[in-house]
């Protein structure tokens, strides 16, 4: 079934329009990155799954279900939305012992969880003292407590180390193997690329797409060739295609070997034949670039 079902979900904040009209869904056995700027309406949309938020109209359903009417919700979906929103005087074990006992959850999970985000060393530290990555690691030892099938990150790797995104993204992965529906948000196209298997992109509260990401990758890394020469006019009215520009010709429907052999016939000297292919951090900006709340 499907794990996270949105339908024309919306969100207003008096004038402000956080969400609108959003319909995707988020299926199990994979990553699904949500994947928008800053402000884009990925958190709103994320406490209206868990229930946190009303939604001004729509719906969205986790595993059939509005939150809400979930029997047991920990052991439903589980959730990191703000890292640092922990009690500071308690300990880590504390913490998650509280969470499981008020979420009828055994206490021996708490044991289980510390191990699996490697804080057992740390159990009977402070939570106030502890870095920002171990923070991470315990609201994703709180996301786990219920061993649930559905797990929501939001921005997990914001601010971490190379260490603490490759532990993350790898954990991600596993859960995702596991069976498990991963959803998690990020406003970097390059992280994602390297954790999702699916995406489903926003902007001003809109889908922009909704597309695998072998997809996007091969939709944005066509790109186009650079044909620099002397006698740029002679190959433009050769090819009969390409885009004019003061000291190249961009061609997106011609391969460079298409390009070269034809020159070459003609005997058209070429300073320049390259297939150029933008980055995917580039295409998602493209993508993206109507939607931006700040420009800088
Ligand atoms: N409680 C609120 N009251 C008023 N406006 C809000 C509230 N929560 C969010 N907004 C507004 O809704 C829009 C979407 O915000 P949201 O935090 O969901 O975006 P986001 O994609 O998670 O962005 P970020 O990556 O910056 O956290 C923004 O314009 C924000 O200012």
């Amino acid at each position: 079934m499907t794990a996270i079902r949105a339908t024309n979900l919306s969100k207003r904040y008096g004038a402000t329009v956080a969400v609108a009209d959003l319909s995707f869904d988020v299926e199990p056995g994979r990553v699904t990155g949500f994947l928008g700027p800053n402000g884009a309406g990925k958190s709103t949309t994320m406490r209206m799954i868990l229930g946190l938020d009303r939604p001004s109209g729509g719906s969205v359903l986790v595993d059939g279900r509005p939150y809400q009417e979930l029997r047991h919700p920990l052991r439903k979906v589980g959730a990191l939305l703000d890292a640092k929103a922990v009690h500071g005087g308690r300990s880590a074990r504390d913490h998650l012992l509280a969470i499981a006992q008020s979420n009828g959850l055994p206490a021996s999970r708490v044991g289980q969880v510390l191990e699996t985000v490697g804080l057992r060393e740390v159990a009977r530290r402070r939570v106030g003292g502890f870095s920002l990555g171990m923070a991470q690691r315990l609201g994703i030892a709180a996301a786990l407590l219920g061993d649930p099938e559905i797990l929501l990150f939001d921005e997990p790797v914001n601010g971490l180390d190379p260490d603490g995104i490759l532990w993350i993204r790898t954990l991600m992965r596993d859960l995702a193997a596991e069976g498990r529906a991963v959803f998690v948000s990020s406003h970097l196209m390059s992280e994602m690329a390297q954790t999702a298997d699916h995406l489903v992109v926003i902007g001003k509260g809109r889908l922009i797409a909704d597309t695998s990401v072998e997809e996007f990758i091969a939709r944005s890394s066509q790109g186009y060739v650079r044909v620099r020469s002397p006698r740029l006019a002679e190959v433009a009215d050769l090819i009969g295609t390409g885009e004019r520009h003061p000291d190249h010709l961009r061609v997106t429907t011609m391969s460079t070997l298409e390009i070269g052999t034809l020159t070459a016939r003609a005997g058209i000297p070429l300073e320049e034949l390259t297939h150029v292919r933008p980055s995917l951090e580039a295409a998602y900006m493209e993508l993206t670039k109507d939607s931006l709340e700040f420009t800088s």
